[in-house]
């Protein structure tokens, strides 16, 4: 016999709620649903179009095979109880700014955000996907008083994956054979790591010479803004999707993966009080832990040079927002 609608519910599907459904967060909806990961909320300032998308959405889950449900709305009431919550609303960079270039137009969008999200999804862990990122990540930390272990920033996991598949292009070899580390902020200072670099197990400072690992690490700096530059008004969206879904898999899964993430640091590297990619823990309960690497002193310096634009832009966002700590 069916149930009837006095019968308890004892299923519970998790909940992704995306702030902002443009590219990046209606890309990151399909990748979720069609993962079969969690339900999802998807909210956005336009109205009727989250409604549209998620309907839109819907229609292909016959057709893809899944069983989660997607709502579009413009209510912030209707993503209570998220496990998860992504921010991704606000503007991108069009061909020619840099990603700082986006401070002003988006500290208030994610300051409302945030304070919106964290009302009706109190338990939730916040990943941050707005740019200027590390600077985003942190103020929805002021925003949110959350704890560290539940606010953090994608970026490490694009930039790692982008670093890799140059590395694979280059070598002729699948990318999935392929694992590499790129730490620091998510800008021109990053820092990729070829020392931590490997094609299954042989580091790549053995596979190639010093020019050519230069010029992927130049590459990869620059990934974002190759992709801007060609689009022209907007940026990357598949593979930022792909890289937040796989940190969202990893949280719901609990699959306590090592990957690079924008994580507040609290004494790591000689660093407090900013967030700045680093490699963590990511599980259940979020950042289970942050990862201090034994940096040579070269790569030190670089991590403090992206430190210190970081700090630089947390400056300017409390003059524009008028903070108070
Ligand atoms: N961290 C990363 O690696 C990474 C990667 C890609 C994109 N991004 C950033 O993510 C952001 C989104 O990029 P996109 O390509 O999806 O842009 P987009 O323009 O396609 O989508 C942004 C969406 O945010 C919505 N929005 C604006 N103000 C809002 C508000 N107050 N409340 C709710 N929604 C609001 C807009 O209506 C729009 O639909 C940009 O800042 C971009 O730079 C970061
Ligand atoms: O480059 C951008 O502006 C978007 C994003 O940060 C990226 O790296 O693709």
């Amino acid at each position: 016999m069916l149930s009837d609608s006095s019968s308890p519910i004892l299923c519970h599907s998790p909940r992704v709620s995306i702030i902002g459904a443009g590219r990046v967060g209606s890309t990151l909806a399909q990748r979720i649903v069609e993962k079969n990961l969690a339900d999802v909320v998807l909210l956005d300032i336009i109205p009727k179009m989250p409604q549209a998308i998620a309907l839109d959405l819907m229609e292909a889950r016959a057709l893809e095979n899944h069983t989660r449900r997607i709502i579009g709305t413009n209510d912030y009431a209707d993503i209570y109880g998220s496990e998860i919550v992504v921010i991704a609303a606000g503007f991108p960079r069009k061909a020619g700014m840099s990603r700082d270039d986006l401070l002003q137009k988006n500290a208030e969008i994610v300051r409302e955000a945030a304070t919106n999200a964290i009302t009706h999804s109190p338990q939730a862990i916040f990943i941050v996907v707005t740019n200027p990122l590390d600077v985003m990540t942190y103020l929805v930390w002021q925003a949110t008083s959350l704890s560290r272990d539940r606010i953090m920033g994608m970026a490490g996991v694009l930039d790692s994956a982008r670093f890799e598949t140059y590395i694979a292009m280059e070598l002729g070899v699948s990318p999935q054979d392929v694992s590499a580390m790129v730490l620091g902020s998510h800008g021109d200072s990053m820092l990729p790591l070829p020392r931590y670099s490997t094609v299954n197990g042989i580091p790549i400072t053995e596979l190639m010479n010093a020019e050519t690992i230069e010029r992927l690490v130049n590459r990869t700096r620059k990934g974002g803004t190759e992709i801007v530059d060609s689009i022209q008004t907007g940026g990357a969206f598949f593979a930022p999707a792909s890289a937040t879904c796989m940190m969202i898999e990893t949280i719901l899964r609990n699959h306590s993966r090592m990957l690079p993430v924008s994580a507040l640091l609290q004494g790591e590297y000689g660093l407090n009080d900013l967030f700045i990619g680093v490699p963590c823990r990511l599980g259940c309960g979020g950042i289970e832990k942050v990862i201090e690497l034994n940096l040579t002193d070269t790569e030190l310096d670089t991590l403090r040079i992206s430190a210190t634009s970081v700090r630089h832009n947390i400056d300017k966002v409390k003059d524009i927002l008028n903070f108070v700590q």
